[in-house]
């Protein structure tokens, strides 16, 4: 599958879209990797980046790493475990691997680290296969 990056709006990867995060993302050995400095406008509670769009990175890793293999698939479960609250404006370095696969199921997790190697979460994705032309 492969996406018009000029017109793409993926709130965590596009380059164009106005508010989105605008990851960038690499392939490290068996994993995808990604860096983001989030600032007061990512945060929840005061100082803290909103869990949300810590679960963002997270997700959008797991998802990265299957695009950059050509598996066209979806979110279909996702748990987090906060561990630690992200500060705002310190850089987490965000990867993600493959566990497993099973028919259509492919298992995934992903950690967000500080850059002292502190991890802020983690996260188990089960994402399912789906025809190429169900993503659009
Ligand atoms: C790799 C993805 C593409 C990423 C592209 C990335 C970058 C490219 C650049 C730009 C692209 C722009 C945007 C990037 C977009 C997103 C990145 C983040 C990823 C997301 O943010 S993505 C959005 C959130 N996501 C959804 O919007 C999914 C909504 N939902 C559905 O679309 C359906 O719900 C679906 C398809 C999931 C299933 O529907 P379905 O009808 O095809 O299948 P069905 O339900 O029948 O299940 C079949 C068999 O799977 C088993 N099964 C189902 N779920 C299970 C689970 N959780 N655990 C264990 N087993 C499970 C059943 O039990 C059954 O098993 P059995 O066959 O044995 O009975």
């Amino acid at each position: 599958m492969t996406i018009d990056e000029t017109t793409h709006m993926c709130f965590a990867c596009s380059p164009i879209n106005p508010i989105g995060l605008k990851l960038v993302f690499a392939d490290k050995g068996d994993t995808c990797v990604t860096r983001f400095v989030p600032g007061p406008q990512h945060q929840g509670w005061t100082g803290r980046v909103h869990g949300g769009i810590v679960t963002t990175l997270l997700d959008e890793a797991m998802a990265q790493f299957l695009y950059r293999r050509d598996e066209t698939a979806v979110t279909a479960e996702l748990t987090v475990r906060f561990r630690i609250p992200a500060p705002v404006g310190s850089e987490l370095l965000v990867e993600a691997r493959q566990t497993g696969a099973r028919g259509r199921l492919l298992t995934l997790e992903a950690k967000a680290c500080l850059k002292d190697g502190t991890v802020v979460a983690v996260a188990q994705g089960k994402f399912l296969r789906v025809p190429p032309d169900a993503l659009g």
